[in-house]
């Protein structure tokens, strides 16, 4: 269950030295006695231009720079209180979503609107993020009828889909020098591109919040997260980690409930008397598929063991969650989608991480479950939801940082008859 690969601690020849973990046991050992070692990051030359050179929180190496980022971020930004305060603004986003839905489907030949998953809950979580983030609700109008995304949000998902393909551990770029010297592909001129557009956008939303500050329009506990990080003065990003990894979860969720009617209807009613009973079905999304299947890659800053085996400073540390989720020796049927196995506690001593483990771990576990929870609860508790012409969902799974569907999630939904009145007054 350990596998090593490449040779010499950098990737100045093509070749870098890794260790690749795939069970319960190595993975704890790693984020607990070895937790400390194990904290860097590998900074790769593409992650060098679009992290600040390593600035950003996620790719700071651990330090006291990281430590006091990560503080921020946990205390200030994302804790468990602060997504209470921003629960209003995601159920707003959401029912946003759902009244265009519902218009879809009114306006559908047969009641039932064709409904293009993927790119309705990219633009969701995106709009949260946004929102939370920025406030930039003002600038959104309903007239524009068939988007969920305000146009900075739009602009963001513009910049977000140049950045995307060239990230990953298994970028030939990130390690063949000669392609970076004679810049093959164009990669560096697209990121540079890229990170340069980005600068621009969070400048302009910056300076919008400090002019709302000036104009007394901040309100306490519903301030922006720019307005948190102004008043501390540590503006940092945090809109990558956060809008992907929740889209795709839903996307996958709502692909499992559909190839599962069973479990959906299921779902239906319970949420029908008691709200939240959605949870068993997001930790079965997440451990079918964990949207960081290989977390982030950590780095060893000094000699550990790992199972017994002797692992190098500088050594590159992959630990295949998808693999561990799916360990046949842990879980009865792995592959098969059981939303049942975490009722009741039944699941309970067996290692589920899709958000990590140790310090590195997820800072937006709490935001990213509120956020999914209350998506996936409100779609069930409003739309009947059918496969569209009756067709298996397709469920291929594509390459790269996150899982995302090969064929991009489609949906046919229904307004339920029961909360005809509700939807009509949202
Ligand atoms: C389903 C949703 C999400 C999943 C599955 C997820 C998963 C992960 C994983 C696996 C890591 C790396 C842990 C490691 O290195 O061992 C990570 C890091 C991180 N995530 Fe998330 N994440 C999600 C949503 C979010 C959201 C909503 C935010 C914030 C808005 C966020 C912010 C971050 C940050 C800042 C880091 C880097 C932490 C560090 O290096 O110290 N994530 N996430």
């Amino acid at each position: 269950r350990v596998g090593a690969g490449g040779k010499g601690g950098n990737n100045g020849k093509g070749s870098r030295r890794a260790v690749v973990v795939s069970s319960p046991e190595l993975a704890k050992e790693c984020f607990t006695e070895n937790d400390v070692v194990f904290a860097n990051r590998p900074l790769f030359p593409s992650q060098r231009i679009l992290s600040f050179d390593g600035a950003s929180l996620s790719m700071a190496s651990y330090g006291s720079y990281w430590r006091n980022l990560r503080r921020v971020a946990a205390v200030q930004v994302l804790s468990a209180h602060r997504v209470a305060c921003m629960s209003p603004v995601i159920s707003g986003e959401v029912r946003a979503m759902v009244r265009r839905m519902n218009r879809a489907a009114a306006a559908a030949d047969g009641g039932a609107a064709r409904v293009q998953m993927k790119r309705r809950l990219f633009e969701l979580s995106l709009s949260v993020l946004m929102e939370t983030i920025a406030r930039t609700k003002t600038s959104r109008t309903e007239a524009n009828a068939d988007s969920d995304m305000s146009p900075e949000a739009h602009e963001f998902k513009q910049i977000v889909d140049d950045v995307v393909p060239h990230l990953g551990t298994a970028n030939l770029w990130d390690y063949l020098p000669v392609l970076r010297w004679f810049d093959v592909f164009g990669v560096m001129k697209k990121l540079v591109n890229a990170v340069n557009r980005r600068e621009v956008f969070l400048r302009r939303l910056i300076d919008a919040e400090r002019l709302r500050e000036n104009g007394g329009g901040n309100d306490g506990e519903k301030k922006s997260v720019i307005a948190v990080l102004l008043s501390l003065q540590k503006m940092k990003n945090l809109f990558g980690a956060g809008t992907e990894t929740t889209s795709t979860t839903t996307e996958w969720a709502m692909a499992l409930l559909l190839n599962h009617p069973e479990a959906l209807k299921k779902a239906q009613a319970e949420i029908d008397t008691a709200v939240g009973t959605s949870r068993c079905i997001i930790n079965e999304t997440l451990r079918l598929y964990p949207a960081a299947p290989l977390l982030l890659p950590h780095e060893s800053s000094a000699d550990c063991k790992v199972g017994g085996y002797d692992v190098p400073r500088g050594t590159m540390l992959l630990v295949n969650v998808y693999a561990i989720h799916r360990d046949p020796a842990v879980w009865e049927d792995p592959g098969e989608f059981r939303p049942e196995r975490f009722e009741d506690g039944k699941a309970e001593g067996r290692l589920l991480m899709p958000f990590g483990m140790g310090r590195r771990k997820c800072p937006g576990e709490t935001l990213a479950l509120r956020t999914i929870g209350l998506v996936l609860g409100t779609l069930i508790q409003c739309f009947d939801w059918d496969r569209v012409d009756g067709v298996e969902v397709d469920m291929t799974e594509g390459g790269g940082l996150t899982i995302p569907m090969t064929v991009p999630l489609e949906a046919m939904c229904r307004p339920r008859a029961a909360l005809h009145g509700v939807l009509q007054e949202l």
